[in-house]
């Protein structure tokens, strides 16, 4: 069974997406076992959804600790207790050190909202709307040392419309990543995607089902 551990840091609707999809799609069969939720944020809407759906759920005051450092030698042993294939940061709003992402190189995704390389960061939807952007979107990478800069697995496409404000553009964004997330988390995990040389290497058959057009 390979686990796949979960870090948040709000309401998880991403994680939600995870977890209907695995369902849905019976990722247990397949080997594949939504196995902890962890927060840095004890309050996090989130881990009230892992516990009603029976996952281990774990809240971990940042605050806390001492150091960024210390907080992540505690979270690295949450982690390590369920054994994790895979760590999937589901608006997880922390930035990891370059020593903890190490420690997991190639078994880290992340979500971020918008188009990598294009507003890496915060504040993404204002900045595309303040660009003058007719596209925008969601994209899943590995997490490396430098935020936001690990290599591209898959990317999802909106449109930005006249009328759009951050928040109707965050929401259309949120969508696609609903959609994006739990294909490219299964794909890595089923070892259809593997980070080498910094590259997300992958045919071009789990390329293409890992590029989402909302239009
Ligand atoms: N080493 C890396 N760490 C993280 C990455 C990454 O690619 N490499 N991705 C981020 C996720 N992220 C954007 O996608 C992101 C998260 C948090 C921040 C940030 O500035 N955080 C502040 C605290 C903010 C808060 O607590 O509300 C901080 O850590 O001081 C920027 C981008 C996850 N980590
Ligand atoms: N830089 C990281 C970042 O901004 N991530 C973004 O936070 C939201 C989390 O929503 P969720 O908690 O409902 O999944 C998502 O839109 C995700 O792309």
């Amino acid at each position: 069974m390979k686990n796949i551990v979960i870090l948040i840091s709000g309401r998880g609707s991403n994680f939600e997406a995870i977890l209907r999809t695995a369902r849905a799609e019976n990722w247990e069969a397949e080997g594949l076992r939504l196995a902890a939720v962890i927060s840095n944020r004890p309050d996090a809407a989130g881990l009230n959804r892992a516990r009603e759906a029976g996952i281990p759920a774990v809240g971990m005051d940042h605050k806390a600790y001492p150091s960024r450092e210390a907080f992540e030698e505690a979270l690295a042993a949450e982690i390590d207790k369920f054994e994790p294939a895979l760590i999937v940061l589901a608006g997880f709003m922390r930035v990891l050190t370059e020593g903890f992402v190490s420690k997991y190189e190639g078994r880290i995704l992340n979500i971020h909202p918008a188009l990598l390389p294009l507003f890496p960061g915060l504040h993404t939807h204002e900045r595309a709307i303040e660009a003058g952007c007719r596209v925008h979107g969601a994209t899943v990478h590995f997490v490396s040392a430098v935020l936001d800069g690990g290599a591209i697995i898959g990317q999802a496409v909106v449109p930005v419309l006249p009328t759009d404000d951050a928040d109707a553009l965050a929401a259309r964004c949120l969508r696609s990543e609903h959609i994006l997330y739990p294909r490219c988390v299964r794909e890595v995990a089923l070892g259809r995607v593997v980070a080498e040389e910094g590259k997300a290497r992958m045919s071009d058959e789990t390329a293409r089902a890992l590029t989402v057009f909302d239009v």
